[in-house]
């Protein structure tokens, strides 16, 4: 069983903990420009020389490293698999909008509209 808490006491140990989730989501955010920054060089690189914007094996490569990372770290592997196929989604649409496909923010015509 837990021990109770006051919850003036709780009060305290939640901003506590909230200041170092703050500290992580901004290096999160930081972590991402970055790798963001990095992607898009690859983008410049691809469009430049009319490699596809997509690479499925290295993408292979990527979630079977990150889930065995995530593993050994006790964190979801489905969850780190998602976290990455989201962020490689959004690199695919920047490097498809480099070579001078689909624009970046427009989504597609609604039929009919
Ligand atoms: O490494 C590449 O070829 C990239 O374009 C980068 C990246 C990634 O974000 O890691 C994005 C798209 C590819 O399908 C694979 C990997």
């Amino acid at each position: 069983m837990t021990e109770p808490v006051d919850q003036v006491e709780a009060q305290r140990q939640l901003a506590a903990i909230r200041g170092s989730i703050d500290n992580i989501d901004a290096a999160l955010v930081h972590i991402l420009a970055e790798r963001f920054k990095q992607t898009q060089r690859v983008g410049v690189l691809k469009a430049a020389s009319g490699l596809p914007a997509s690479d499925p094996a290295r993408e292979r490569e990527q979630i079977a490293r990150l889930r065995a990372l995530a593993k050994d770290a006790h964190l979801d592997p489905e969850f780190a698999e998602k976290f990455l196929g989201f962020i490689i989604d959004e690199v695919i649409k920047h490097h498809e909008h480099l070579a001078g496909g689909v624009p970046l923010d427009e989504e597609a015509p609604t039929p009919g509209a």
